[in-house]
C-alpha cells in the first residue's frame, strides 16, 4: 500500500495496531509515523518496529494519508482542535475511541472530511484482531476497500451501522479482557491440583484458541461443539451444571450491557 499511516496516541491500542501493521508488511516500517503526548512509548515503538516518532501531533497530521486518532475519548476535542487545519484533504481520518461518533466528531472539524469509526481488539498485535468499522458519506468506495484491507492485514473485519459500535466495543474491543479472566481462572482451578502454573497457562490459552477456531471453522453451534465435549455421566457436565448454577452466562451478558451503558455515557 503506498500510504503513510499515521497515529495520535502512542498507547495499548495504537501499539496492537503498529506491530499489526509492521508483522503483515501491508506498508513499509518508514510509511508509519506515531505520535505522543511524552516519549517512553514513542521510544518502544521505535525500538521494536522502526517506524517514524514524533511529539508533534500537526507533523503526524500533516503526513498521514490514514490518520488514527488513538487517543482516549477525553482527549478528542483538544487534539482535533490541534490538528483540523493540518490534515491532508484526502484523508481518512479513524476514529477508534470508545464512544466516539461520527457525528460528533464530524462537528469537531467542521468542514467535510473522510471519518471511519473503527473498534479493533489487540489481538491485532497477533494477526488474529477483529474490527467494527463504519464510514461517514465522504468516504469513497476505493477508501473503503483500503481502509478493509488495512484491517484485514491483521484480522477479520466486519462492517456494521454505526448504531451497533457500542455494542461491537463490548464484545470485540473489550472481551480479550474478558476472556483473559477466564483463561486466567481455568489456570487457577489446574495450578490447584498441582499443575505448573506455566503449564496451565498453556492447557487453558491453547483450549479457548483451539475452541474459538473449531466454531469459525466449522460453523458449527457452539451449543452443538459444547454437547458433542459432554460425555454422558462424565466430567463436562457437572462443570457445565455448576457453571449455569454460578451464572457464568448471565454474568457475561452483564458485563456486556455495562460496557455498552458506558459507552453511551462517554456519547453524552
Ligand atoms: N486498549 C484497547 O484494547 C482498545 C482501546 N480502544 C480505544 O482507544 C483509545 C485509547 O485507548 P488505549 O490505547 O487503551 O489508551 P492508552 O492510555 O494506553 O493510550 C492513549 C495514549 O494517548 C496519549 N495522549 C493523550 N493525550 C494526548 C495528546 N493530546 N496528544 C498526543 N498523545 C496523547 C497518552 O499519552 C497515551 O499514550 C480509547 O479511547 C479506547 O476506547 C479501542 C479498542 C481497543
Ligand atoms: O476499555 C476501553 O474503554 C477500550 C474499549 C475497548 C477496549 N478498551
Amino acid at each position: 500500500m503506498n500510504r503513510t499511516i499515521g497515529f495520535i496516541g502512542c498507547g495499548n491500542i495504537a501499539k496492537s495496531l503498529i506491530a499489526g501493521i509492521i508483522k503483515s508488511g501491508v506498508v513499509e516500517r518508514n510509511q508509519v509515523i506515531a505520535s505522543n503526548r511524552s516519549t517512553p512509548s514513542l521510544q518502544e515503538v521505535e525500538e521494536q518496529y522502526g517506524i517514524e516518532i514524533t511529539t508533534n501531533n500537526i507533523e503526524v497530521a500533516k503526513k498521514a494519508d490514514f490518520l488514527f486518532l488513538t487517543v482516549t475519548s477525553d482527549s478528542y476535542e483538544a487534539v482535533i482542535n490541534e490538528i483540523k487545519e493540518s490534515v491532508q484533504p484526502n484523508a481518512v481520518i479513524i476514529l477508534v475511541a470508545a464512544g466516539e461518533s461520527i457525528q460528533k466528531n464530524e462537528h469537531r472539524f467542521a468542514k467535510p472530511v473522510k471519518l471511519v469509526k473503527a473498534m479493533p481488539n489487540t489481538p491485532t498485535m497477533v494477526n488474529e484482531g477483529v474490527t467494527g468499522i463504519a464510514v461517514n458519506q465522504f468516504v469513497t468506495e476505493s477508501d473503503l476497500e483500503e481502509t478493509k484491507s488495512l484491517f484485514e492485514s491483521f484480522g477479520r473485519v466486519e462492517l456494521v451501522d454505526e448504531s451497533l459500535m457500542d455494542v461491537v466495543t463490548a464484545v470485540g474491543g473489550s472481551s480479550p479482557a474478558f476472556t483473559y479472566m477466564f483463561i486466567e481462572a481455568l489456570a487457577d482451578g489446574a495450578v490447584m491440583y498441582g499443575m505448573p502454573r506455566k503449564q496451565a497457562y498453556v492447557f487453558a490459552a491453547q483450549a479457548v484458541l483451539g475452541a474459538a477456531k473449531m466454531m469459525l471453522e466449522t460453523n458449527i453451534h457452539p451449543a452443538e461443539l459444547k454437547d458433542s465435549v459432554c460425555s454422558p455421566g462424565g466430567t463436562t457436565i457437572e462443570s457445565v451444571a455448576r457453571l449455569e448454577e454460578r451464572g457464568l452466562r448471565s454474568a457475561v451478558i452483564e458485563a456486556v450491557k455495562v460496557n455498552v451503558e458506558k459507552a453511551k455515557q462517554i456519547h453524552g
